[in-house]
């Protein structure tokens, strides 16, 4: 099973599980997260779709059918169905970091908007009423209620969503959901669900109309739900799965038992330089990760932000250097348009885990943390500038807007995290560095396009 279609898991768990040597004893049942559209189109194609694994060089096509079957993300009665069978052995997510409702202090927010309606939800079919949960969450904690009551046995959830320490991210919120339905039902998921951790990556932006005509054009068929990706990819997995699972180290997955050093790696130097490059990029006029990389103060950012994240990455095999110098690559393929502005999508919960832990880390240590504290001067330049930030705390940043100087910067911060706005140095820090970045845009290297 999977929560959450949309271009990513095409390009990653669903390529994995299409490479896995027992792949035909397995398939994929997929509900989308907010909109019934991605299920709709992938219905209508049988669920096949092709994968454009695209390199500087070029393009190669082919054809994906891990996916058996693709369901609205409303259609809770299927949903359960599906999860209380015996036969279901993995949940795959990949709802993005905001649908866990997240609070600064990494603890499940019983309080987000989402997490309430769905506790509300819940509560009343605990006591006796009709209706569903909204969010992805809120439905996997009914369906799971459902395994338990046909007792269809243990399972395994994978997060595959960009956190640290993911699966247990994933189990606090299970958790805190379940609780509306009943003591007992934590109890069952505590003795029954592994809270599988991964490490995810595979650079797959959205796909666009463009692809949509070149998949016809190279490929001589019509497809409405192509997924276009970088060549790399990558999967690290911790954890246990009780009912079984495809064979995907087959494919390339690696499992490990010590799961945090390969996070912070990924999490740090590949998704905390995106975000330097979504803020600082798009302040600079710029709308892509190869466009922004191309700029030499942007590059310098990142350049820094690594600097002081490697000095926290000390674990062996790691080998930072040549990681280091493979983003560089990656980022600089010009073919893959990333754009800067899905990037800097839900700057609260994504900063939490890309720059806050780096920065205390390097204070700790002695040092000033400039680099890190960038990519916060950086967001809060950009939440100032853009109007249009997507956001799950999008309200209280533009009450913390109206603020001004140091009032407003410490605001904004404490909405990332409390350690850090409520530490009046780095509240100093972040806001000297804020301007600096479009200081000398004018030196900006690259030509920009709208
Ligand atoms: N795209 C990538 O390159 C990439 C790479 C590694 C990891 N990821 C992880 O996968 C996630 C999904 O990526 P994608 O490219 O498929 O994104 P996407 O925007 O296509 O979203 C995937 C699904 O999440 C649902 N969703 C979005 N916001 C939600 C919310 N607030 N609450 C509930 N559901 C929500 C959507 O409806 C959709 O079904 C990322 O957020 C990230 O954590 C993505
Ligand atoms: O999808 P997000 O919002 O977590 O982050 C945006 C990008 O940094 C991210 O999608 C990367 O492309 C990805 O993590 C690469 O594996």
């Amino acid at each position: 099973m999977h929560l959450g279609l949309g271009a990513f898991h095409r390009s990653h768990q669903a390529w994995y599980t299409q490479h896995a040597s027992d792949a035909a004893e397995w398939g994929i049942a997929a509900f989308t997260g907010r909109r019934p559209d991605a299920a709709t189109a992938l219905s209508t194609q049988d669920c096949l779709y092709t994968l454009v694994e695209r390199s500087a060089g070029g393009d190669s096509f082919e054809v994906i059918g891990s996916i058996v079957e693709a369901v609205d993300g409303a259609n809770v009665d299927r949903l359960c169905e599906l999860i209380a069978a015996n036969e279901t052995a993995v949940v795959m997510l990949t709802i993005t970091e905001a649908a866990y409702g997240l609070a600064a202090d990494g603890t499940f927010d019983a309080d987000s908007p989402a997490a309430a309606d769905d506790l509300r939800a819940l509560s009343a079919i605990a006591a006796g009423g009709t209706g569903a949960p909204g969010s992805p969450l809120g439905r996997l904690v009914l369906a799971l209620a459902g395994r338990r009551d046909s007792g269809g046995g243990p399972l395994a959830v994978v997060s595959c969503d960009n956190l640290s320490a993911n699966g247990d991210v994933a189990r606090r919120a299970v958790l805190g959901l379940a609780a509306a339905l009943g003591t007992g039902l934590g109890e069952w998921i505590g003795a029954n669900v592994s809270f599988v951790s991964t490490s995810v990556d595979r650079i797959t932006p959205r796909t666009t109309a463009e692809d949509i005509e070149e998949v016809a054009e190279q490929c001589g068929y019509s497809d409405s739900s192509p997924v276009v990706a970088e060549p790399f990819r990558n999967w690290v997995l911790s954890g246990d799965f009780p009912a079984g699972r495809p064979r995907w180290e087959e494919a390339g997955a690696v499992v490990v038992d010590d799961i945090e050093p390969y996070e912070n790696r990924k999490l740090w130097l590949l998704n905390g330089s995106h975000s330097i490059l979504a803020y600082a990029g798009q302040l600079r006029g710029h709308s892509t990760v190869a466009q922004a990389l191309a700029d030499p103060v942007c590059r310098k950012a990142v350049e820094d932000f690594w600097d002081e994240a490697a000095n926290h990455l000390n674990a062996d095999g790691l080998a930072i250097p040549q990681y280091r110098q493979a983003l560089l690559e990656r980022f600089g393929n010009a073919r893959i348009a990333h754009r800067l502005a899905q990037i800097a999508a839900d700057g609260t919960t994504k900063l939490r885990m890309r720059a806050v832990p780096v920065l205390m880390a390097e204070r700790a240590a002695g040092c000033t943390g400039a680099g890190s504290a960038l990519m916060l001067a950086a967001w809060i330049d950009y939440v100032a500038t853009s109007q249009d930030f997507q956001d799950p705390l999008a309200s209280e940043i533009q009450a913390a807007n109206t603020l001004e100087g140091g009032e407003r910067v410490r605001a904004l911060l404490r909405l990332v995290s409390a350690s850090i706005g409520n530490d009046a140095a780095i509240v100093d820090l972040v806001q000297g560095l804020c301007g600096s970045l479009t200081a000398n845009k004018a030196a900006a290297a690259v030509p920009t396009r709208p």
